[in-house]
């Protein structure tokens, strides 16, 4: 977790400087305060090694202390229970206090945030970063908290806050319809999300901003086995209320294939009615009307019941829905004729050209698989467009309160690296996201004060560290291609065969196999990351990087007035 430094470093956020002559208070001998154990910033060991530095987490970590300074970088090492370390008490002894005054803290990272903003006038921003379930949503959380409390303060204003409220209240809602269970985590962050406080000329917060980046949707339509869907699917089946059920036909997770085919619909630490009360509390919270809620969980019940549809073989070999009472349904939830759905499921309209000219229309019927794979395109769009307007809705909220803003805190809290037994496209995405993420570190830490030294002539032992740019280049590179440019290459080769397109993305993966982070192997292919070596599938790639949202399906939503 790093923090943009304020441009003068030696000032910091110490107090002033005490009057001369001003009587000195009695100092207080803390014998409740905790002895510290190994060392509290890391550049203090007498030998640094890979091995020193994880004997001094460790011995810290065991002794309930899982935060620790590298600098100007916070480490913490996530403790799975609860330490009684974010209690009130704790975040009011973090006040107006410098780092160095206190121990090393999540809090204290938000302090100097706060404070930087403050005395040096200028915008913030903390980097969280790690692994998945290292604990970079619990901390973005910590960090939203203290700023809540210490700008709340700051100003006696009731709209400071309603601000703050909304601020807090962006979690539970993001969180239900952005994490899931994962095999790491059972509150997985499946999109990233990049949250900025505005604050107004007297810093009291005035508005907010989200920018969300690339949701998981495929984890809309499966998930491993013992992974779960989104949080959201959950706590409506569970704890819809009967007006609901009624009128949505919301069954138990049970009964929803998308829910239920991984295996798991109940998680030992997560309450999902509870989450589901949290959720609406937080979406009155933000604004949202009855009618915008209404159609949250319309939209919800629809793609529920679009997990439901099946298809069996009619006689000419072709796709038929299976229970035609299941479609009618989900028309009336998504507000279509069932027909056109029917029609627009288990047929593809194409349409040939002539040079400029539109030529003829056929229909062209699709086999179980293919009509499958529309049906999931449907469920996955669906979502993924509710998601970001639910993102684009809080901004509105935040947008009508806005007065003239003036500097911002930025908090990054993205998906962290993830190795599973099998990785596909959105493992890709997101290793390739920490990789980049890396990079950032590495140039505002590491590079930037290197090169500060040899600027200012400053004689030192340089550090040996990896630059992971040759990764970053393996995976984003144009000329020669990346693995990306690889996979868009085999996109645009008009295969209409997804095996195939796999195929061919496998042949021009050959062409970046001389990266030494990088080892093509049949089906598969391994990259050496920073964080470690993930071996990926090539299989269902190009299809997951296509992305399709047939025309057809995009024309019927057209006509749902839900849209
Ligand atoms: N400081 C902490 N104190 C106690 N428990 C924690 C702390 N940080 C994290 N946890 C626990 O670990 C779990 C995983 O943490 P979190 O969701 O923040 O990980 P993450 O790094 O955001 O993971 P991902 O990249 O998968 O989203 C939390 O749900 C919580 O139970």
């Amino acid at each position: 977790m790093f923090t943009r430094r304020a441009r003068n470093k030696a000032a910091g956020n110490a107090p002033p400087p005490k009057k001369s002559g001003a009587p000195i208070k009695k100092a207080q001998f803390e014998s409740s305060k905790k002895k510290e154990v190994g060392v509290s910033d890391l550049t203090l060991l007498s030998t640094i090694s890979d091995q020193s530095i994880n004997e001094n987490l460790e011995k810290r970590f065991h002794n309930g202390t899982i935060y620790t300074y590298i600098g100007h970088v916070l480490i913490s090492v996530n403790p799975f229970r609860d330490l009684g370390i974010y209690t009130d008490e704790v975040l009011n002894s973090y006040k107006n206090k410098n780092r160095l005054e206190v121990p090393p803290h999540v809090y204290a990272i938000a302090e100097s945030m706060f404070y930087n903003m403050r005395a040096y006038n200028d915008n913030q921003c903390v980097i969280i970063s790690g692994e998945s379930g290292a604990g970079k949503t619990e901390a973005a959380k910590r960090i939203m908290q203290y700023i809540a409390s210490v700008s709340s303060a700051f100003g006696t204003s009731s709209s400071i806050q309603h601000i703050n409220d909304m601020v807090l209240a962006t979690n539970p809602l993001l969180e239900s319809f952005g994490c899931a269970k994962t095999l790491r985590n059972n509150n997985s962050s499946r999109h990233g999300k990049y949250l900025e406080i505005h604050f107004n000329k007297s810093f009291e917060p005035v508005s907010a901003n989200i920018t969300n980046y690339l949701l998981e949707k495929q984890r809309v339509v499966g998930q491993i086995r013992n992974e779960r869907n989104f949080h959201i699917f959950y706590q409506f089946a569970k704890g819809a209320s009967d007006n609901y059920r009624q009128i949505f036909g919301v069954q138990m997770p049970e009964q929803y294939i998308y829910t239920s085919a991984s295996g798991c619909t109940s998680v030992d630490t997560i309450d999902d009615v509870k989450d589901y009360q949290d959720t609406l509390t937080a979406m009155k919270t933000i604004g949202l009307t009855q009618e915008e809620q209404d159609n949250v969980f319309r939209l919800l019940a629809a793609i529920l019941w679009i997990g439901n549809i099946t298809f069996v073989e009619n006689e000419e070999g072709n796709s038929q829905v299976a229970d035609t009472g299941v479609t009618d349904f989900v028309a009336y939830l998504l507000q279509v004729d069932s027909q056109l759905l029917i029609k627009s499921l288990v047929e593809r309209v194409m349409e040939t050209s002539h040079g400029m000219r539109r030529g003829s229309v056929y229909h062209v019927p699709l086999n179980t698989t293919q009509a499958t794979a529309v049906k999931d395109a449907l469920a996955k769009g669906i979502y993924n467009n509710l998601f970001d307007w639910i993102v684009e809705r809080v901004n509105k909220s935040f947008q009508s309160m806005q007065g003239e803003v003036h500097k911002s805190i930025g908090i990054l809290d993205i998906y962290g690296f993830e190795i599973f037994e099998h990785n596909s496209f959105e493992q890709l995405c997101i290793n390739y996201v920490n990789e980049k993420l890396q990079q950032i570190f590495i140039q505002l830490t590491l590079k930037s004060e290197q090169d500060e030294y040899v600027r200012e002539q400053i004689q030192w032992t340089p550090i040996k560290y990896f630059n992971n740019k040759i990764v970053c280049d393996l995976i984003e590179a144009k000329r020669p291609p990346g693995i990306f440019a690889a996979l868009s290459d085999a996109c645009a080769t008009a295969h209409a065969d997804p095996t195939a397109a796999d195929q061919s993305f496998s042949q021009r993966l050959n062409m970046v196999s001389s990266n030494p982070h990088f080892e093509l192997r049949q089906s598969k292919f391994i990259v050496k990351h920073y964080a470690g070596d993930v071996t990926y599938e090539v299989n269902g790639m190009t299809d997951k990087n296509k992305d399709q949202m047939l025309k057809d399906l995009l024309e019927m939503i057209g006509f749902s007035i839900l849209y």
